[in-house]
């Protein structure tokens, strides 16, 4: 490891929204050095990311020459004509909402310690720290599995607010069908049958949901509510808050802020994807900026192969002229990987380029 100081599971972070009460200032955990501040700004899209009609794309080949151009300059698009209407939506919000309003008792009924010091993925709380130089996001999360039904774990899904679970469960049912349209279409961008990517869900493969909520942030140039990443997922699809905009987006190494279009969904490629597709899709690397007034939401579906599937470009893709780029791996070492990876600030999918 290149670090001088070796990494280890450290201490637990404290929830951030129970924090905020009682700080002036954000403790220096949490506090990005001094010659990343400047760059928090984002800048405006001048070639702004496209809004694609999903309704459209079975029909319309400039739906498709679209999402091909979106995903090519910036490997996600703003989806509209997903089939949720804006009332259902506004009903997803505000389970979301309620849940981090809840007495803290409430939600750690939830909690994502096990024995009170093992972290561990699913549950409310914060993310793994394995060093005392990590630094943190201003942010809480509950993480659940919400696909397949048979692995979801009952005592990690909300009771309150009452009708939670079965707002959830729609919104799954529903995501699921985006999920398989953007899959299918990933598919015939590729040149592959259009089922290709969609048979290879199985029993194994999960869906997690996350559950992102940024409380406002006293200092919001010197802490980040996420920080760099890209998503370990095949695909991930984004519901934000269309009251605060703080997710950026990074392009040729500049930051831009991804502008709120109520109503709609964000739809992104994952690492999962990059790699099966040898880098013909890329994964983009976005973050979550704070905001000193307003509390920010976002869920977000990341749609998973089997944990003991093996990883790695397509044979179809690959010949002589277009090599292997990535190594395989199993999903259950990957996402290990990414937590890891994440915690030190560098990014998951460079440890498996060729
Ligand atoms: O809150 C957001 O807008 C995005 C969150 C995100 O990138 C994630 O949970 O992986
Ligand atoms: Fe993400």
């Amino acid at each position: 490891m290149a670090d001088a100081e070796p990494w280890k599971t450290v201490t637990i972070p404290p929830i951030v929204q129970e924090l905020v009460t009682s700080v002036q200032e954000p403790p220096s955990r949490y506090v990005i050095p001094e010659q990343n501040r400047a760059a928090l700004a984002g800048s405006e899209m001048l070639d702004p990311i496209p809004i694609i009609d999903l309704s459209r794309l079975s029909s319309n080949a400039d739906e498709v020459s679209k999402l091909r151009s979106a995903l090519e300059n910036w490997g996600l698009f703003l989806a509209v004509g997903h089939g949720m209407e804006p009332g259902f939506l506004g009903e997803v919000m505000k389970v979301t909402r309620d849940f981090f309003k809840l007495p803290l008792e409430e939600k750690q009924k939830y909690s994502n310690l096990v024995n009170g010091n093992e972290v561990r993925i699913e549950g409310y709380g914060n993310d793994m720290v394995v060093s005392e130089k990590q630094i943190l996001d201003w942010c809480d999360r509950l993480y659940i599995i919400v696909e397949p039904e048979s692995r979801r774990i009952d005592s990690l899904w909300p009771t309150q607010p009452p009708s939670f679970r079965d707002v959830l469960s729609e919104y799954t049912v529903r995501c699921r069908n985006i999920a398989n349209l953007f899959l299918e279409n990933l598919a015939k961008l590729l040149n592959l049958r259009e089922d290709y990517f969609v048979d290879m869900f199985d029993e194994d493969s999960l869906t997690y949901a996350r559950f992102n909520y940024y409380p406002h942030c006293p200092k919001p140039d010197h802490v980040l509510g996420m920080k760099p990443h890209t998503d370990a997922s095949v695909i991930t699809i984004v519901f934000i808050d269309d009251n605060v905009s703080g997710l950026q987006l990074q392009n040729n190494g500049v930051w831009y802020d991804v502008p709120i279009v109520p109503n709609a969904l964000l739809v992104n490629v994952g690492d999962v994807m990059e790699i099966m597709s040898n880098g013909f899709f890329k994964s983009p690397v976005h973050r979550v900026v704070t905001n000193a007034e307003k509390e920010r939401l976002s869920l977000v579906m990341f749609y998973t192969m089997g944990p003991e599937r093996e990883i790695e470009p397509l044979s179809e893709l690959v010949d002589e002229k277009t090599p292997v780029r990535y190594r395989k791996i199993k999903t259950n070492d990957y996402i290990a990987t990414l937590f890891e990876t994440f915690a030190r600030g560098t990014l998951a999918i460079d440890a498996v380029k060729i």
